[in-house]
């Protein structure tokens, strides 16, 4: 199946790379390399063949490493931010936003979202809670239960006809809403999102404890390829 079956008009990637990778504590994490190719690079690769661009918001200062081909802007302070700094920079119809921090993008949950996005216009990849859920108490002590029926984990690539995400995001900005991701703003203005089921190797490289993840399930998928 081809992106060509799915949709009418013209399709960007957009890649929110700028962020300073506090939590892992080894530079902008996007540069930083799993298995000899960065973050940012696996991003790129498994999206490029399923767009008719790559866009990808940079700290500032920075530049895109040879090799990676794609359009590159300076991000912004938020993730939101960024987002709509990328969303300004472009004309496509239907754009995938999609977290560099994500390194590992299988091409059926592309397909899966991209016929999503083709039926409502926007939906996000996301999978359902398998852990028990606890809301901590004083001290981090155990609160209050949370049952997770029906709780799902929001993962990226999200997908959504432009001018309908544009539109969120200039409500939020209007209203000072900050939002983690943007399905969510589409949400909160009354759009219907699809969830597509995603992958356990989808997972955000956040801490140093991912990274190692990353180190290992590289091996695996480099192999495969
Ligand atoms: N101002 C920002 C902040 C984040 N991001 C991007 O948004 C994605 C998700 O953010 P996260 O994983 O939280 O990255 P960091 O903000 O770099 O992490 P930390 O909070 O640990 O600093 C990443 O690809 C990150 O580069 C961005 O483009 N612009
Ligand atoms: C967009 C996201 O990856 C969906 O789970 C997530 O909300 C990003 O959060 P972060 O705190 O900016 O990493």
């Amino acid at each position: 199946m081809t992106r060509a079956c799915l949709l009418s008009g013209t399709t960007a990637a957009l890649i929110p790379a700028a962020g300073s990778g506090t939590r892992l504590g080894l530079g902008f994490k996007a540069f930083v390399e799993v298995g000899g190719l960065s973050l940012l690079a696996r991003s790129v690769a498994a999206l490029a063949p399923h767009v008719d661009e790559v866009l990808v918001a940079l700290p500032e200062g920075m530049e895109l490493p040879a090799g990676i081909n794609a359009r590159a802007i300076v991000g912004g302070e938020t993730r939101q931010d960024s987002v709509g700094r990328l969303l300004r920079a472009t004309v496509a119809d239907t754009v995938l936003i999609h977290d560099a921090a994500r390194p590992f993008l299988p091409a059926n949950i592309i397909y899966a979202l991209l016929e999503a996005v083709a039926e409502t216009g926007a939906a996000t990849v996301a999978l359902p809670v398998a852990d028990t859920l606890v809301q901590a108490g004083a001290g981090e002590m155990w609160g209050a239960s949370v049952s997770r029926e029906g709780l799902w984990a929001v993962q990226t690539p999200q997908g959504f006809r432009r001018e309908l995400l544009l539109e969120a995001h200039e409500r939020a900005s209007a209203d000072g809403h900050a939002a983690t991701d943007d399905a969510g703003l589409v949400a909160r203005q009354g759009g219907q999102v699809r969830l597509v089921r995603g992958d356990a190797r989808l997972f955000k490289v956040t801490t140093p404890g991912d990274l190692a993840l990353a180190q290992a399930l590289a091996q695996v998928w480099d192999g495969m390829v």
